[in-house]
């Protein structure tokens, strides 16, 4: 049977051990010592725990269909009361439309970091920019960190003063950009140069900012070409010939859209080219570019960031129930031989039924 397990800090942790039904593993990294009256080791209660540590839930990669897709998906009670939105075919194998969406079957599990506050998970992000910083640039020179837009920029605050990253070796890109000024207030530049980019020494070029005053078809071509004139020693490509970033941070919209990959849209199901032209986003502004949904699965690490209650309901379908291939783009989000992980503090992780993430689920798992 497949398991998900609970990790929590060596220090704190021992020995292998079991709290309630789930499986504790220990992991390396450092933990507060315990105070007097508190138990060394964490447990999880509704308060949650108060160290700044995450929990981390590991949940395996079996998301795909035995037996077919099945005839109707969706129409399930949401932990918010409201009914999921439903999606039909014919039967397994049968589709009303031709799929063009797949899931890739990847060794790829997604791991769940869970925070106590918003705060602390922005801190946990930090970190893991810096880890992922450091590792990239003992590697090969030099670190690519792939940004997005929305409420993103707004929790990377942190990072600005974190120790350790070498600004002068990391090169800054935009999953997605809105094709606008850099000064308008929708542009995911402006937003990431006020949170992040000019508090820190990066030189100017590194910072891959869409051009402006294009039309959007050549802004993404341009955005392209840019990306392939990065020498493969600092952006490696892999077997297809997609580049394989070394970060790559994704939000999530109540759609389940993730970057401008938007449910049931052409440019998501795409498997060629690297980045693509969007005319007509479902989300104002209508033109952006994107990164395609192979470059993002082509990154040696992908992490959801998904903090506060309005993300509560898009974090339970996306993780707990799978949907039709291309319904919820996050569902699509696998990185081939890269790693997964979700950040969630307990407001957006609040409608997930962690307790049974012992049960040998899928991930995601349906309520088929
Ligand atoms: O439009 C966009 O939305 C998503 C999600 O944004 P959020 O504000 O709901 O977190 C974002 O990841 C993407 O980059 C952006 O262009």
């Amino acid at each position: 049977m497949l398991q998900a397990h609970m990790q929590i800090p060596q220090q704190s942790c021992p020995a292998r051990r079991s709290i309630g039904s789930r499986t504790v593993r220990c992991q390396a990294s450092p933990a507060p010592p315990p105070t007097a009256g508190k138990p060394a080791a964490r447990v999880w209660t509704q308060e949650g725990a108060d160290d700044g540590k995450p929990f981390i839930n590991s949940i395996p990669n079996n998301g795909r269909w035995p037996n077919g897709i099945p005839p109707v998906m969706g129409s399930h009670l949401m932990a918010s009361g409201v009914i999921s939105p439903v999606s039909v075919s014919k039967g397994p194998g049968i589709d009303i439309t031709e799929h063009q969406f797949q899931y890739h079957d990847t060794e790829t599990d997604a791991v769940i970091e869970l925070y106590v506050t918003p705060e602390k998970a922005q801190a946990g992000l930090a970190v893991l920019v810096q880890e992922a910083a450091q590792a990239a640039v003992k590697a090969k020179g030099a670190f690519t960190l792939v940004l997005s837009g929305g409420s993103l920029p707004s929790l990377l605050t942190p990072l600005a003063s974190a120790k350790g990253i070498d600004w002068a070796k990391t090169h800054v890109f935009f999953v997605d950009e809105r094709n606008v000024a850099h000064t308008s207030a929708d542009s995911t530049f402006k937003a990431v140069q006020e949170a992040l980019t000019s508090k820190v020494p990066i030189p100017a070029e590194q910072v891959y900012a869409i051009a402006e005053n294009l039309p959007v078809e050549q802004a993404a071509i341009q955005y392209e070409g840019r990306l392939i004139s990065i020498p493969p020693a600092a952006l490696p490509r892999n077997a297809a010939g997609f580049p394989v970033f070394d970060l790559i941070l994704l939000g999530v919209g109540p759609d389940g859209h993730v970057a401008s990959l938007f449910p049931n849209r052409a440019e998501t199901s795409a498997t060629k080219g690297w980045i693509l032209p969007v005319k007509a986003s479902p989300k104002p502004p209508a033109e952006r570019i994107t990164f395609s949904m192979p470059v993002i699965n082509a990154a040696k690490e992908v992490a959801f960031v998904a903090l506060g209650p309005s993300k509560a309901e898009i974090v339970q379908r996306v993780l707990e129930v799978q949907a039709l291939p291309g319904a919820l783009p996050a569902q699509l989000v696998r990185p081939q031989g890269g790693k997964l992980r979700w950040l969630l503090d307990i407001a957006s992780a609040e409608t997930l039924d962690v307790a049974r993430w012992n049960e040998g689920k899928r991930w995601p798992r349906s309520a088929f």
